[in-house]
């Protein structure tokens, strides 16, 4: 044996970490939480369907730094979800993962301190914590799907996942997802390209066989029976927005050709928006006409929305930290949110009832 090191030479360091059954143990699911998110597996997978007449809309901060603010913000979407929901299902955005396009801050569970000490297994703790309590309120959670292993310690809280501009053309992510217990969705390249989404489609709806971990943590063959439930998200790129009528049915030729479900969802917000939070009630306006007008393949939307309006960057100081501010995408606040889904449902109300595709 050569005494020579040619492995990890570029580690730092290695730690073993909780593993997903242990977590469950600490952080077991409720009989509440469990029904709200079987349900709300439910409404996505009829309304994909089309046997519920509903449109369910991902609505929440674009990322997780604070629970507290999570929690006010769940209190209030909870009630709004419970006015609208003949016409509505509201599920919560709860994202822990943030893709980045170079460097940053890349969420709650990567380092749930903001403060770069990456307490991974302490991550992992309060977001699970908060996932329960979410769930428990009866309102169902949306995430993206981004760490490969991560859903083994969460995928029983989520009603609904994504995976990401910058992961959609992944092998690794069409994978994963074929095995995942919930609706997902694609979103098209951070270049607008549709064709990756597509793709995605395809493979998702394949059984996989491939590496993971098992809920012991046990390094494992993982093989999959496949995701009927794919669906693309239309989130614009290249510098241009994809919301419209044009490209909506661009999309929906698309996936005649290939096949697929017609379902499309509208991310309101990141390149259909320009990142400029004020745009995305537009774009829910825009969606809201196609839909009257008789559009239906456009069965879901997306809107980054928290307590407060906009943005802050990470202060060097923690306690400067402005409550209920998103700390990535800037975001609509929870006026603007209510009264966008507010007018959303009352022009939807009649019209939903009726849509055939
Ligand atoms: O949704 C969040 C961001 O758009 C995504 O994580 C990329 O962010 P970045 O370009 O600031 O890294
Ligand atoms: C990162 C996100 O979006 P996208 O993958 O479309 O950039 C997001 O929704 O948080």
């Amino acid at each position: 044996m050569s005494g020579k090191i040619l492995e990890n030479l570029n580690v730092a360091s290695q730690e073993p970490l909780i593993t997903p059954e242990a977590l469950k143990q600490e952080l077991p699911l409720s009989d509440q939480a469990a029904e709200t998110v079987a349900s709300g597996r439910q409404a996505i997978y009829d309304i994909m369907d089309g046997k519920d007449h509903r449109l369910f809309i991902v609505v929440g901060p674009c990322s997780i730094h604070d629970v507290k603010a999570a929690r006010e913000y769940a209190s209030r979407l909870k009630k709004l979800s419970d006015e609208v929901s003949d016409t509505l299902l509201l599920v919560m955005r709860v994202y822990f993962e943030k893709p980045r396009t170079t460097v940053g801050w890349k969420g709650l569970i990567n380092d749930p301190h903001l403060n770069d000490t990456f307490d991974i297994e302490q991550g992992l703790h309060i977001g699970r914590r908060l996932l329960l309590d979410i769930n428990e309120l009866g309102l169902p959670v949306a995430t993206e799907a981004l760490d490969p292993i991560s859903p083994q310690y969460l995928q029983d809280t989520i009603a609904w996942s994504a995976i990401g501009a910058r992961t959609t053309e992944s092998q690794t992510h069409r994978e994963m997802s074929s095995g995942l217990s919930m609706a997902i969705g694609f979103k098209n390249g951070t270049d607008g390209s549709l064709d990756v989404a597509v793709n995605a489609m395809k493979s998702v709806s394949h059984s996989h066989n491939f590496l993971g971990i098992d809920q012991k943590g046990q390094v494992a063959i993982i093989r999959t029976k496949g995701n009927n439930y794919g669906h693309v998200v239309l989130r614009g790129g290249g510098g241009k927005p994809n919301y419209d009528s044009v490209s909506v049915a661009l999309c929906e030729q698309a996936m005649e050709k290939a096949s697929l479900r017609k379902s499309i969802m509208v991310d309101c917000s990141h390149a259909n928006s320009s990142k400029d939070p004020a745009i995305q009630p537009l774009v829910m306006q825009d969606v809201t006409h196609q839909i009257v007008e008789g559009n239906t393949s456009i069965q879901s939307l997306m809107v980054e929305s928290h307590l407060e309006w906009g943005n802050q960057s990470i202060p060097e100081n923690l306690d400067d930290l402005k409550y209920g501010v998103s700390i990535t995408d800037a975001c609509i606040d929870w006026d603007t949110t209510e009264k966008a889904i507010r007018d959303m449902r009352e022009k939807l109300k009649n019209v939903l009832p009726g849509r055939t595709a």
